[in-house]
């Protein structure tokens, strides 16, 4: 059954509902990260949020769109908001330049003796194919805003084929009301990391 995007969801991007994998991944980390959720899987039923077009001068992301609180109130802390869906792909295929490309899990991989071997990389990118998380902000300069009202964090379930001999979970990464709740009507935004806007800043200076 073809899905319906919600209003304000661009056209040209796919709207999921479950992660694509990459055909690189590995059938371990396809079941991980791409199985599907069914509902009973969500830590709670999925806030009324809308995708709004920022129409403010002073928001630094003015012109683009942004994720808003419609519920008509509050919404408590530590509410699971939605998750971060895209294209889950290994580190080898990120893709440097993107702007909602983020890293979904590490693995350090060790060899018997217990020595890191190397550490494995799973990030998710929602620029050509994702959901309503993709147009989480950053709060840098959001008017009204001192911190981050929502945080990214893992989350996982039971898949339907673990058993206690054998657990099996699906992991995704999901966007969750920081410990201060959100307001009515506020704009949902997270911290993207230093790292990002210092990559930012280094690639301005470039051009
Ligand atoms: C994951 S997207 C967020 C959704 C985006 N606003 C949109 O409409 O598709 C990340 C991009 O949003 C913009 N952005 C998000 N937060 C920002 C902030 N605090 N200041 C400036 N630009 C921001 C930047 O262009 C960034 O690369």
């Amino acid at each position: 059954m073809a899905l319906t995007a919600p209003y304000g969801f661009p056209p040209g991007v796919q709207y999921l509902s479950t992660p694509v994998p990459s055909r690189l991944l590995s059938p371990q980390d396809r079941l991980t990260y791409c199985s599907p959720c069914p509902p009973s899987g969500l830590p709670n039923a999925p806030p009324k949020l809308s995708i709004r077009k920022i129409s403010d001068p002073g928001h630094p992301a003015n012109g683009q769109s942004g994720l808003f609180n419609v519920t008509g109130k509050p919404i408590p802390r530590g509410t699971w908001l939605r998750d971060y869906v895209g294209w889950v792909h290994t580190e080898d295929e990120a893709d440097l330049r993107s702007d909602y490309d983020l890293s979904l899990d590490r693995r350090v991989i060790r060899d018997e003796r217990g020595d890191v071997v190397r550490v494995d990389v799973i990030g998710i990118d929602a620029t050509k194919m994702g959901a309503e998380a993709r147009f989480v902000n950053d709060y840098r300069g959001v008017p009204g805003f001192v911190r981050p009202n929502a945080v990214f964090e893992l989350r996982e379930w039971d898949l339907p084929s673990s058993t206690k001999a054998e657990p099996k979970k699906g992991i995704r990464m999901a966007v969750w009301a920081g410990p201060h709740g959100i307001d009515k009507g506020a704009e949902i935004c997270v911290s993207y990391g230093r790292g990002f806007w210092q990559k930012r800043s280094e690639e301005a200076a470039q051009v």
